[in-house]
This record gives C-alpha cells, structure tokens and sequence, in this order.
C-alpha cells in the first residue's frame, strides 16, 4: 500500500500526508522494499522521485495485486447472502417438521440455496462428520462426542394398529399383551428403532420382527393393511389416526419419550447464514413462529 501510495502521490511527503503516517516511515519501507529486491524502485534525483523499470514492474505486480484482494473481499462477502445450505433431517423431522422449516428459511433469502436430505439418525451423524451436511435434525442419539447436540423440540412414540385389530379394540393394553406381536419396525441405525427396541428391551417384552422399512410412509400402509402393528411418532400418525385410517393404542406402564437435536460438527464454522438457521429453530422451539 505504502509502494502504491508513492507512486500515485509522486512523492513520499504527499504520500505520508494521504497515509496518516510519518515521512521516514514511508521512507523507511520502501528502502525495506528494495533491500528485499537488492534493487533501486526509485531514483532520488534532487528532491524529486522517479521511478526505476523495476519499480514500474513492481507497481504493476501491486495494482494486481490489490485488485485481486478487492475481488476476494467482494466475493467472500457476497457469500454470505449468496450461500448454499445443506441440512440434514432423520425421516420424523424429514417428514413432519423439514418442509415447513425450510418455507420459513428461505423466506426473503432468494440468494440462499437449501439442499436437503431425510435420512436415518446414523447416517445424518456420519455425514456431519465428513461435512457432507451443514446441520441436522434428527430425532435418535449422536454417538460421536465431535457432534453438538443442541435439543430441540419433544416428541413421543405411540403403538400403531391397523383399526379393526384386537389391540385398537381394546383402546389399551398390558405390557404382557405385547409380547411377541409381530412389528414392523424402522432400520438399523434409525433413532426411532433404538428407542424402540431399548424400552422394550428394558421392560423384557419379545417381539417379533414382521418387516423393516425405511420410511414412515410404508410403515403406516403396511400396519393399516393389517400386516403388524408398530410403534412411531406420534406426529408421523396424526392425520392417519384422525382420518381412522389407523389407531394408536395405549400401553399401561410403558412410555417412549424423546427429544429432537439440533445438530453440527463441533469445529464447524457457523457462517451468518447457519447462524441464522439455528436461530429459527430456536424460534420455532420457543413458539416465536408455529
Ligand atoms: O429416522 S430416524 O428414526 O433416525
């Protein structure tokens, strides 16, 4: 900057002035300058300056230089308005939540570019860690200490039956009633099925396994069909159980509670634009925006 200053100024007084600083110093660094390129950028000719072929060289090295910089600075800013966000939702937040989420998000955000992805709880964690996501929400348990986990919103899990079954008849039952019933369940991976399988492991109820899917949809076809029953969000069901396409069924005694995360790696840099996602999550979780 000190180089170019004299050069446009003609002189190192006028440039000191422009620079706010003292004449030696402008001095001092140009004198360092040439030192560092063991060769004259200017001849000091009376008490005029002029400018050598390699200080010519130089100056046209540095309007590049810091035209280049401007260019950075601009683009890096226009990032910010100008991004891509990739987010990552396990299939109950996918499906219930992930759409209305991201209407809100991209509200007066036409520069902002959402890419979304439903999958299992596991898969999300794997992809935050090799960042192939931005953020997630997911519904199961994080294993990896590297993930923030930041909670979000609470959610239960209820029996599902088709509605003539045995179960729905009975609006609700003993936990012995459970014992090898045939379910159909979630994969391997997905949080809803290790909750699943952890309650009822702890209440020592057997099950047997009638299918497994990946995908909420196919499970609320399959126990409407009559070909098992299961245990899923209550938020997935709703709209089934109000149609009495499906009826969720009581459990004495047993309970399937969890909480939604927010999620990030934990060295992730939170750009302005994640910030704000996080915020409307936020908003969402304390009831700011329904
Ligand atoms: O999609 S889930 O249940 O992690």
């Amino acid at each position: 900057m000190i180089f170019l200053c004299v050069c446009d100024e003609g002189n190192m007084t006028a440039a000191a002035k422009k620079l706010h600083i003292a004449q030696p110093s402008v001095s001092q660094a140009i004198g360092e300058l040439e030192k560092y390129y063991n060769i004259r950028l200017f001849e000091r000719l009376g008490r005029k300056l002029f400018i050598t072929l390699a200080g010519e060289k130089l100056l046209t090295y540095a309007r590049y230089i810091v035209n280049l910089n401007k260019e950075a600075e601009a683009a890096m800013r226009e990032i910010h308005h100008n991004s891509t966000i990739q987010i990552g939702a396990s299939v109950t937040v996918g499906t219930c939540m992930l759409p209305g989420i991201i209407l809100a998000f991209n509200t007066g955000k036409p520069k902002v570019k959402v890419i979304s992805l439903v999958s299992n709880t596991k898969i999300i964690e794997e992809m935050l860690l090799v960042d192939q996501l931005d953020i997630g929400i997911i519904e199961g348990k994080i294993h990896s200490p590297e993930i923030v986990c930041v909670p979000f919103m609470s959610d239960e899990l209820v029996l599902v039956s088709d509605t003539s079954h045995p179960l729905a008849k009975k609006g609700t039952v003993e936990l012995s009633e459970l014992n090898n019933m045939p379910f159909i369940v979630r994969e391997e991976g997905s949080g809803t099925r290790e909750l699943f399988e952890s309650v009822m492991a702890s209440h020592g109820i057997n099950w047997e396994v009638a299918g497994v899917y990946n995908n909420a949809e196919a499970i609320k076809h399959t126990v409407a069909a009559g070909l098992g029953i299961s245990v899923m969000s209550r938020l997935t069901v709703q709209k089934e159980v109000n149609r009495n396409e499906l009826a969720i069924v009581e459990i004495e005694g047993m309970y399937f509670k969890r909480q939604f995360h927010i999620v990030y790696h934990k060295q992730k840099y939170i750009t302005p634009v994640l910030n704000e996602f996080i915020q409307l999550c936020n908003d969402i979780k304390f009831g700011v925006i329904q």
